[in-house]
């Protein structure tokens, strides 16, 4: 079995049925999600991306070979222009600016999930920072994929479910995939990976579960 394989049957499997069974995804795909939810969720996105690019930086500058290096170097600049790119287009269309993005701040679990990434990719090995930042590109590319077969009849949403849903983000995430497989890990390192791919899919459908809340800090 692939290490890859590994890591999303014991940590992914469970949570992805329940990311796509939850109602800010099937809401996506049936129109019903309010739009108030869909700003939220690409506004916190934002500032998630901010913090996604410097942590894909950093697994670049702990790559062990070149060719991983500059894989991630480029993932961290281009794979998120696209994103960002995708994020100013729907922010307009909700007739939003990056303005007020930055006045809305970071609620709650993107703060937590921003600041988890940042320290596993910081201080963890090499291994553990490509296992903490895999969740991010897997969910979302088999998300975009389940999506993309229903489509929306909302323009916005199925704009965003273009994107993750496209050939071009598979391939990005294929090659991510290919380096993880490669990796060398030990014994004890394995189950630190295993602990953060398990712990960032658990953030992920925690992103979209605050979305669909719009969770605010409690106290201010
Ligand atoms: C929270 C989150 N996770 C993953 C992705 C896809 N890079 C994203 N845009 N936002």
């Amino acid at each position: 079995m692939t290490f890859s394989s590994e890591l999303w049957d014991r940590g992914a499997a469970s949570v992805y049925e329940q990311i796509v069974r939850h109602p800010f995804i099937t809401g996506l795909t049936d129109g019903t999600l309010d739009h108030d939810a869909f700003q939220y969720f690409i506004t916190q996105d934002s500032h998630y991306l901010r913090a996604y690019s410097r942590a894909l930086s950093l697994v670049a500058g702990r790559a062990t070979d070149e060719d991983a290096v500059s894989m991630f170097a480029l993932h961290a600049a281009n794979a998120i222009a696209v994103e960002r790119e995708l994020h100013t287009s729907l922010l307009g269309s909700l007739g939003l600016t990056p303005a007020d993005v930055d006045a809305a701040g970071s609620g709650p679990t993107t703060t937590a999930y921003m600041s988890y990434l940042t320290a596993v990719c910081a201080t963890g090995t090499y291994a553990e920072a490509v296992a903490a930042v895999l969740p991010c590109y897997w969910i979302y590319r088999d998300v975009g994929r389940e999506l993309l077969k229903r489509s929306s009849p909302d323009p916005l949403y199925a704009k965003w479910i273009a994107t993750y849903g496209s050939e071009e983000f598979d391939a990005v995430v294929e090659q991510v995939l290919a380096v993880t497989d490669t990796l060398d890990v030990g014994t004890a390192e394995r189950e630190r990976c295993h602990q953060h791919f398990a712990t960032t899919c658990r953030y992920e459908w925690m992103f979209w579960d605050a979305a669909y809340h719009k969770l605010d800090w409690p106290v201010r």
